[in-house]
């Protein structure tokens, strides 16, 4: 199954280790093919390339006259020049046919997006122009300048040439991915399936909405908070309610969970209590372990099994363990699941603008604002940044990473930091 490092013989991975074992686990999503409209936020199933030029064809950028550059040379508001403006083309028509070029000194009357046909070079703004008799402006245009060869016009493919790469595969059509493939009038795109993720969160405190909050009792946030974050991403989501602390209870709902999931996320229940029965129930369903420990604080226990194809991250109940387990191991394989092209993390480096005084046995993981500061990042630990908070939640924009061997990090110091999104 995995391949042992020194680390791994005994369940001890550090974080990125996890997050390679994990995305090396996550299956080839399969393709499908969806309207245009419902393919927002899914990930391209294969290459778009321009099946021709945009613009299609010569496209006036501007309001105004379609002259040729050569019957106004010399134009001047002492000496202006008159050209006979016998059509007009609006936006949605077509150039050929158009009657009329026949004089020496012609224009046409055009629009922003109208067609420019092939003889006219340049195109007046109706601003410059003086309209001498006619109505509609039909009749004889007063030049004052002299125009210039290629203004206002918008040549074919002068946006983007035929054949070009609109979208890689692997590619998350966002909104503008839409717009470039509905340009070229995809109805259809092939896109990868999503994956489906179920969540499970584990402990017998646990209640939902709705229910009353006896003593000793807390409502799930864990669970909502990993199945809207996985939505999010674009996975299919199945949120279990909460489990009791029962090792025969949490297998069979792991193992039934994996029918229809290939990935089960679990929070809770996974340290070392009496009543930590994640880790011995992925066991009773079958599972065998990737890892039982990462080098990361939060998040220490944080566990992933394996049952064939199937895989199980076991998360920290800890809200913010959870979600640091979330950011760190669970995304990861599910952009990969989703057939990213990106999908491991993307570190970035920035500078602390205020210390940190934890100890750091293992890498620390703190939520920070962020903000661009003289050209670097500069990251502001949010305080109150307990393992069990969740007011550091809101307003956290990075995950900075505090390395580990130390009492913490002293301001200035440059860090490692991720992206919340
Ligand atoms: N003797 C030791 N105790 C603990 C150790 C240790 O090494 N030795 N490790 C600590 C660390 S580090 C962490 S992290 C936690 C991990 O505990 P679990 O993952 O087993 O989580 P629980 O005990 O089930 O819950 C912890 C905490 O979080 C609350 N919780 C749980 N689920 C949710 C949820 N879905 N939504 C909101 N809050 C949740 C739970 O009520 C607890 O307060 O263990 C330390 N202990
Ligand atoms: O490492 Mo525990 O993960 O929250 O403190």
């Amino acid at each position: 199954m995995i391949e042992a490092t020194e680390k791994t013989r005994n369940g001890v991975v550090s974080v990125e280790e996890a997050e390679g074992l994990l995305v090396s686990r996550a299956l080839p999503p399969g393709k499908e093919v969806v309207e245009l409209s419902q393919a927002l936020g899914r990930t391209a199933a294969e290459a778009y390339v321009s099946p021709f030029s945009m613009p299609p064809f010569r496209r006036a950028a501007m309001d105004g006259y379609a002259v040729k550059t050569i019957d106004t040379l010399g134009a001047s508001p002492e000496q202006p020049v008159l050209l006979f403006v016998e059509s007009e083309l609006k936006a949605g028509q077509s150039a050929e046919g158009v009657q009329g070029f026949s004089s020496e000194r012609s224009a046409v009357r055009v629009f922003t997006g109208s067609p420019v046909p092939a003889s006219f070079d340049s195109i007046i703004i109706q601003e410059r122009v003086r309209r001498v008799i006619g109505e509609d402006g039909i009749g004889v245009a007063q030049i004052d300048r002299p125009a210039e060869r290629g203004q206002h016009i918008a040549e074919p493919g002068k946006d983007i040439p035929e054949c070009s790469l609109l979208l890689k595969q692997g590619k998350r059509i966002g909104p503008k991915e839409m717009a470039l493939l509905a340009s070229f009038g995809f109805e259809r795109v092939s896109v990868h399936t999503k994956p489906t993720v179920a969540v499970l969160p584990i402990g017998e405190e646990l209640v939902l909405p709705g229910q009353p909050l006896l003593p000793g009792r807390i409502y799930d946030s864990n669970g909502f908070m990993l199945e809207a974050s996985l939505k999010e991403m674009g996975a299919t989501v199945r949120r279990l309610p909460p489990c009791a602390d029962r090792e025969d209870e949490i297998a069979r709902l792991i193992d039934q969970a994996w029918e229809t999931a290939d990935l089960v996320v679990t929070t809770g229940g996974v340290s070392v209590g009496r009543y930590d029965y994640a880790k011995p129930a992925a066991e009773l369903a079958g599972a065998e372990p990737l890892f039982t420990k990462v080098l990361m604080r939060p998040g220490t226990p944080t566990s992933a099994y394996a049952r064939g194809a199937k895989t199980l991250i076991a998360l920290s109940g800890n809200p913010s363990a959870c979600f640091a387990g979330l950011e760190l191991l669970v995304k990861p394989y599910v952009r990969k699941a989703y057939g990213s092209d990106s999908y491991l993390n993307e570190w970035e480096s920035g500078v602390l603008e205020e210390g940190v005084s934890k100890p750091c046995p293992y890498p620390r993981y703190i939520r920070s604002r962020v903000r661009p500061a003289g050209g670097a990042w500069s990251l502001t630990p949010l305080p109150n940044d307990r393992s069990g908070n969740i007011a550091a939640f809101s307003g956290a924009g990075a995950l900075a990473m505090i390395p580990a061997g130390g009492q913490g990090a002293a301001a200035g110091q440059s860090v490692r930091w991720l992206r919340l999104t």
